[in-house]
């Protein structure tokens, strides 16, 4: 939270439910950049961030849209996470005392520049007491029909990533993008990272979970609708050393769980409107 708190206040929007529980979201990218879960810092946020209102945000939960990975058209991972978002709803509590707000994203000359699609978007946050729900309604606003991938990155923070274990991936076919795109089948019940991974779970089922996060002692149960893939990366030693701003050391501590639709573009016709939803919800036990 250091690194928050020393941002301007102008960029950092503040989800507080006042128990212990809140959420700080940066309007560059409506990047979620904290989650503290009743005193635990449930993201990792890398100490090498660079917050230049430029480059997207290194950790907490970026959101990529129109496209997932290198794209013909832009910036890797499209240009959601690196436009500055505007504040929809300011952060407001609800009777049972959930604190809710949203950020909004409408095309413009930037975005036409390279994509000439008409679209807005709305990301909703619900912060609860043990539980923060993510919500992108993708509303097309162009004459059209149009494509796009869409993924939420979030990085979970973790005081030893090789005892992180991802479980409810059993049996599905993953593509493997550091072995040749090779399309592999999940052998394992419990998932555990002991090098660079970079992989596409493809039909994976609404829940997961992925244990030993946080401090090491609590657990988190991840629930989509409309997310078919998950996509776990972590750079482990020789890219990491590579990125500018990620420690040398910090794989240790990281990985990624991004809940997506990035095996097979999605189709939006003129004037629908489609929701993505993702829920995690802290568990107090380490699941293994
Ligand atoms: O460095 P970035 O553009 O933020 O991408 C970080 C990573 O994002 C995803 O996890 C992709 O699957 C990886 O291939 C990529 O390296």
């Amino acid at each position: 939270m250091d690194v928050v708190q020393n941002l301007p206040q102008s960029d950092v929007v503040i989800l507080d439910r006042g128990d212990g529980t809140s959420a700080a979201v940066h309007l560059h990218g409506a990047t979620l950049l904290s989650w503290q879960c009743q005193g635990k810092e449930i993201l990792f946020l890398s100490q090498n961030a660079v917050f230049d209102h430029k480059k997207a945000i290194r950790g907490g939960v970026p959101l990529v849209f129109p496209h997932f990975g290198p794209w013909q058209h832009g910036p890797q991972h499209g240009f959601a996470r690196i436009k500055r978002w505007k504040l929809e709803i300011p952060p407001s509590k609800d009777k049972h005392g959930n604190v809710i707000s949203a950020f909004s994203l409408e095309d413009d000359e930037f975005t036409r520049s390279s994509w000439e699609k008409r679209f807005r978007l709305v990301y909703t946050l619900v912060l609860q007491e043990k539980e923060l729900s993510f919500s992108l309604v993708v509303h097309s606003n162009d004459q059209n029909p149009f494509e796009f991938t869409t993924l939420l990155h979030t990085y979970f923070r973790t005081p030893d990533v090789t005892r992180t274990a991802v479980i409810g991936l059993q049996q599905l076919k993953y593509t493997d993008k550091v072995n040749n795109d090779q399309v592999l089948e999940e052998t394992r019940e419990a998932i555990l990272l002991s090098e660079n991974y970079d992989r596409i779970y493809s039909n994976c089922p609404p829940e997961i979970v992925v244990g030993r996060i946080a401090d090491g002692n609590c657990s988190a149960v991840l629930r989509t609708l409309n997310f078919p893939d998950i996509v776990l990366w972590n750079p482990w030693t020789e890219k990491a050393k590579a990125m500018s701003d990620f420690g040398d050391e910090e794989y240790k501590n990281m990985i990624c769980v991004e809940a997506g639709n990035v095996s097979q573009p999605i189709k939006i016709d003129p004037g629908q409107q489609i929701e993505f939803t993702q829920s995690i919800q802290i568990l107090p036990a380490p699941s293994l």
